[in-house]
C-alpha cells in the first residue's frame, strides 16, 4: 500500500476535513467560501506539496468517525490534541498552546471566576457538541444546567439573550468572541486557565505525510507564516 503522502501526490489532491465553525480557525461565510487561519495555512501546505487543496465538510460530533472512516487526509480548524484522536493518526506538532476559560456577559465577568462559583445550580452553562470543550463541561459541571447547543457560529448569542450564563471555551475563541461582542460578552476574569491544551492538525498515519507537514510547519511558525494568517483571522 502507497504512503498517504504518495496517494495525495499521486491523486494531486489533499482532502482536507473542517468544521467551518470556529473563529478564528475555520469559519464559512455566508456566501459559501471557507476562511481562518488553519484554512489559509491548509492551502499553504497543499500549494508547498504541488496538490490541490479539497475541503470535506465535518461536524465535532462526527469529525473523528469521518476520519477513521478514510473521508480526509488531514482535520484541521482549532483541533485540541487529545487521546482519542491521537489513537486514530498523528497530529503534526502544535501551532499553539491554549487553554480553556469563561466567556460571560460583562457584568459577571468577575463571579464566574472558578469552577465552583460556575457549578451552581442557578448557573446556565452552554456548550457545542461532540469537542473538547462539551466532555470539559460534563466532567466538571456537575450541578450546573448544561444547555447543549448545536450550532457554533450562534452559540454566544445564547449568553448575549440571556438564556445561558457561561460557556467555557478555548481562549483564543473566548478573546476573540469578546471582541466580537464589545461591552457585551467578557472573558471572566480568571486566575489562570482551567486546561492546558496543544492545538494541531491530525494526520493520517504516515511516517512520510508527518515528517512533510512538520517540517513545512515548522519553517511556517519560524517565518511568522502562521502568525500572519492567525492575526488576520482575529481582525
Ligand atoms: O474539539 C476540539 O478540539 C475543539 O477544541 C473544538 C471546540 C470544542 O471543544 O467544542 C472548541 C471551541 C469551539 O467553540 C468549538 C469547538
Amino acid at each position: 500500500e502507497p504512503s498517504a503522502l504518495a496517494a495525495i501526490r499521486e491523486a494531486g489532491v489533499i482532502r482536507i476535513g473542517t468544521t467551518g465553525d470556529y473563529k478564528p480557525f475555520t469559519y464559512r461565510t455566508a456566501a459559501g467560501d471557507l476562511t481562518g487561519a488553519d484554512i489559509d495555512m491548509a492551502r499553504d501546505l497543499a500549494a508547498h506539496l504541488g496538490v490541490r487543496a479539497a475541503f470535506v465538510p465535518t461536524t465535532w460530533k462526527t469529525l473523528l468517525d469521518d476520519f477513521k472512516a478514510g473521508k480526509f487526509d488531514m482535520v484541521v480548524g482549532g483541533i485540541s490534541v487529545n487521546p482519542a484522536r491521537a489513537e486514530a493518526g498523528d497530529f503534526s506538532i502544535a501551532t499553539l498552546s491554549d487553554g480553556k476559560r469563561p466567556i460571560v456577559r460583562c457584568a459577571d465577568k468577575d463571579r464566574y471566576v472558578s469552577l465552583a462559583a460556575i457549578d451552581q445550580p442557578s448557573v446556565h452553562v452552554v456548550v457545542n457538541p461532540g469537542g473538547t470543550n462539551d466532555t470539559f463541561a460534563h466532567e466538571h459541571f456537575a450541578r450546573a444546567p448544561i444547555e447543549v447547543y448545536p450550532d457554533n457560529k450562534t452559540i454566544f448569542e445564547e449568553i448575549v439573550a440571556g438564556k445561558a450564563d457561561v460557556m467555557v471555551s478555548d481562549g483564543v475563541e473566548v478573546d476573540l468572541q469578546a471582541r466580537l461582542h464589545p461591552g457585551v460578552l467578557c472573558p471572566a476574569a480568571v486566575t489562570a486557565p482551567f486546561t492546558h491544551d496543544e492545538k494541531a492538525y491530525l494526520l493520517r498515519r504516515d511516517p512520510a505525510l508527518k515528517a512533510a507537514v512538520d517540517a513545512w510547519l515548522r519553517q511556517e511558525l519560524d517565518a511568522g507564516g502562521w502568525r500572519k494568517h492567525l492575526d488576520a483571522a482575529m481582525h
